[in-house]
C-alpha cells in the first residue's frame, strides 16, 4: 500500500538496476503492461501515441510497438519532433520501425484513442508551449485517453496540475502508486488506475522506507481490537462524549458510532438542561448530567473513561475551550472535532501547546485552516506538518482524507463515496475513532481503521445516505473484516 514520490520511484528503479535488471528491461515491461491494459479495455482502433522527451516517452515507444504487433493501427507523435535522448528511451525509440511525426493537434483527427506518454514522474516545471497546447486541445475532444504512469502535467508528489494536466480514462502506473494517484485533483484526472508489476522487487522498499500509504485493512487489520471470550465490557473501554446544549444530535451520533464499533461502555455527559433530550434518545448509552466545569471534572475523574470526545455540537466559545483544556489536563486519550477546534481559532497556540500524542484532531478543511492557517502546500504535506506541530494525530477530512502522525507517517483514504458529504457524518467518524481507541488501538491506527470503516459503511448504503444511517451500517462492515481476520463469526477468542 506504499505510495512513492517520483524521487522514491526513481530510487526503486535504481535499486532494481543495481540488482541486475536493466533499465531497458524495466521500460520494456512498463510499455508492455500499458499495451496489455489498453487491449483489455478497448477494442482495436486507430491510436495516437504522444511521446515526450524523457523516459515516459520511452515507455510510449514500447506501447506503440506492442500495439502494432497486435495489429493495431498506430501513429507516433513526438513532442517537438524530437526522439528521446536518455539511453533507455532512445533504445526503445530506435526499435520502433514506423513513422515518427511531430506531435500536433491535427493528428488527433485520425485517432480514436490517445496514449499520453508525454511526461510522467520527471515533470520539472509547469507545462507550456506545444505540450500545454496539445493537452489543452485533448481536453476539449471526446477522445479516450490512456495515461502512462501519470496524466501529463500532474505533479506526482502533490496531485496538482503543473499548468495544465491531461484527463485520462485509464492510468497505468508501475510498481506502486504515487500520491498524485490518490490525492485530488490528481485522482480525478487519472480515471481508473491499473498498477503493473514490472519486475521491481518489493525488497527495494526496505531502504526507501516510504512514509505514505493508501488506506487499507492490510495496514491495520492486525491491530484491530476484537473482543475475547475471557474479557468483559471494561476490557473494551469506556468512551465519554461531552454533549452540547442545543445541537444534541451530533454528540448522539458520535456516541452511537463509538458503541457500534465495539466500545464496552459509552457515556454522554449532558448539560443538565439538555439531559432529558439525551436520556430519552439513548438506551444502551448512559447519560450523565453536568452543570459546570466542576461537575464535568467529577465525571472526567473516573479513569475507566479512557477516551474523551469533545466537539460535535459543542458550540463555539469559552466554555468549549475550558472543556477541551480540562480534558487535555487529564492526560487521557482524546478526540477533538468540529467546535472543539473552531473554538481555538483566535488562539490556536493555546490548543497546540496542550495537545499530546494520545490526541486525535478531525478537522475538515475549514476547521483545519482555523487552527493551522493556510499555506500553499499539498494536502499530504499540510496534514503532516499539522501533526508535527500539534504532536497529535491529524485527520484532515474530505474525499481524500489524510491521516497523519507526528512522526511523519501518513495514510490517504480512497474508499469514501461522495454520498458521505452530508451533515453529521463527521460526528460519526469521530465516534468510530474514539470507540476503537477505547479498545486499545493506537490513535493513528484507530483513525485509519475508522476512516476506512466509515467510508465502507457509506459505500454499502449508497444513494440517499444520511448520517443517522451510518452507525447501523457499521456491523456489516465489521462482520466482513471479522471474517477476513479468520474468525468464523460464531464465537470469539
Ligand atoms: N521505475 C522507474 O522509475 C521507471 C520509470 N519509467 C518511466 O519513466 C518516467 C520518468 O522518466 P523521466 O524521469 O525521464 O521523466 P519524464 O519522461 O516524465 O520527463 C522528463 C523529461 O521531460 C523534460 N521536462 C520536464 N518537465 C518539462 C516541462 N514542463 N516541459 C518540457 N519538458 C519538460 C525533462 O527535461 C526530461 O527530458 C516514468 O513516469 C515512467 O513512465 C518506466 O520506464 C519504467 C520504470
Ligand atoms: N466529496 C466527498 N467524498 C467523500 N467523502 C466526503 C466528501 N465530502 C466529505 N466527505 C466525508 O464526509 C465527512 C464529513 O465530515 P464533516 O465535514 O465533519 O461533516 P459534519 O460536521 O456535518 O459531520 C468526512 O468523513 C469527510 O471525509
Ligand atoms: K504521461
Amino acid at each position: 500500500m506504499a505510495l512513492l514520490t517520483p524521487a522514491e520511484m526513481a530510487q526503486a528503479d535504481a535499486a532494481t538496476v543495481e540488482r541486475g535488471v536493466s533499465g531497458i528491461e524495466l521500460m520494456e515491461a512498463a510499455g508492455r503492461a500499458v499495451a496489455q491494459a489498453i487491449m483489455r479495455r478497448w477494442p482495436r482502433r486507430p491510436v495516437l501515441v504522444a511521446c515526450g522527451p524523457g523516459n515516459n516517452g520511452g515507455d510510449g515507444y514500447v506501447v506503440a510497438r506492442h500495439l502494432a504487433a497486435h495489429g493495431w493501427s498506430v501513429m507516433v507523435g513526438a513532442l517537438s519532433g524530437a526522439r528521446p535522448s536518455a539511453p533507455d528511451a532512445a533504445h526503445h525509440a530506435a526499435l520502433w520501425e514506423g513513422v515518427v511525426q511531430p506531435l500536433s493537434v491535427g493528428l488527433l483527427d485520425d485517432a480514436e484513442l490517445l496514449v499520453d506518454a508525454l511526461f510522467g514522474g520527471g515533470l520539472g516545471r509547469p507545462l507550456a508551449g506545444d505540450a500545454a497546447e496539445f493537452i489543452e486541445a485533448v481536453r476539449h475532444r471526446r477522445i479516450p485517453v490512456c495515461a502512462v504512469d501519470l496524466p501529463s502535467g500532474l505533479d506526482g508528489s502533490t496531485g496538482r496540475a503543473q499548468g495544465v494536466a491531461a484527463r485520462a480514462d485509464l492510468t497505468v502506473t508501475f510498481f506502486r502508486k504515487k500520491p498524485a494517484h490518490v490525492l485530488f485533483p490528481g485522482r480525478g484526472l487519472c480515471g481508473d488506475i491499473a498498477l503493473a508489476d514490472i519486475g521491481i522487487p518489493s525488497e527495494v522498499l526496505d531502504t526507501i522506507a516510504p512514509a505514505a500509504f493508501e488506506n487499507s485493512p492490510v495496514l491495520w487489520q492486525r491491530h484491530f481490537p476484537w473482543p475475547s471470550l475471557e474479557g468483559h465490557k471494561y476490557h473494551r473501554g469506556h468512551v465519554l462524549v461531552v454533549g452540547g446544549q442545543t445541537m444534541t444530535g451530533a454528540a448522539r451520533l458520535s456516541a452511537r458510532a463509538a458503541a457500534r464499533v465495539g466500545a464496552g461502555l459509552v457515556t454522554v455527559a449532558a448539560p443538565v438542561f439538555a439531559w432529558p433530550v439525551y436520556a430519552a434518545a439513548l438506551e444502551g448509552i448512559m447519560v450523565t448530567p453536568f452543570t459546570d466545569m466542576g461537575s464535568l471534572h467529577d465525571i472526567f475523574s473516573d479513569s475507566r473513561k479512557n477516551v474523551l470526545v469533545i466537539g460535535p455540537g459543542a458550540g463555539v466559545g469559552g466554555q468549549t475551550r475550558e472543556q477541551v483544556l480540562g480534558a487535555l489536563a487529564t492526560g487521557r486519550r482524546l478526540v477533538l472535532d468540529a467546535d472543539a477546534i473552531t473554538s481555538f481559532a483566535a488562539q490556536p497556540q493555546s490548543l497546540l501547546s496542550a495537545l499530546h500524542h494520545e490526541c486525535v484532531l478531525t478537522p475538515h478543511e475549514g476547521e483545519f485552516v482555523r487552527l493551522f492557517g493556510t499555506d500553499d502546500a499539498d494536502k499530504l504535506t499540510r496534514a503532516r506538518e499539522a501533526a508535527q506541530r500539534s504532536g497529535a494525530v491529524v485527520v484532515l477530512k474530505g474525499a481524500d482524507t489524510v491521516i497523519a502522525a507526528p512522526d511523519g507517517q501518513a495514510v490517504v483514504n480512497t474508499n469514501a463515496p461522495a454520498f458521505l458529504a452530508t451533515g453529521g457524518t463527521g460526528d460519526v467518524l469521530t465516534g468510530l475513532i474514539a470507540g476503537l481507541m477505547a479498545q486499545g488501538m493506537s490513535p493513528f491506527w484507530a483513525a485509519c481503521a475508522a476512516t476506512w470503516v466509515h467510508a465502507e459503511a457509506a459505500t454499502r448504503f449508497g444513494p440517499g445516505l444520511v448520517s443517522d444511517d451510518l452507525p447501523g451500517l457499521v456491523p456489516g462492515v465489521l462482520r466482513a473484516l471479522y471474517g477476513d481476520a479468520g474468525h468464523d463469526g460464531r464465537h470469539t477468542g
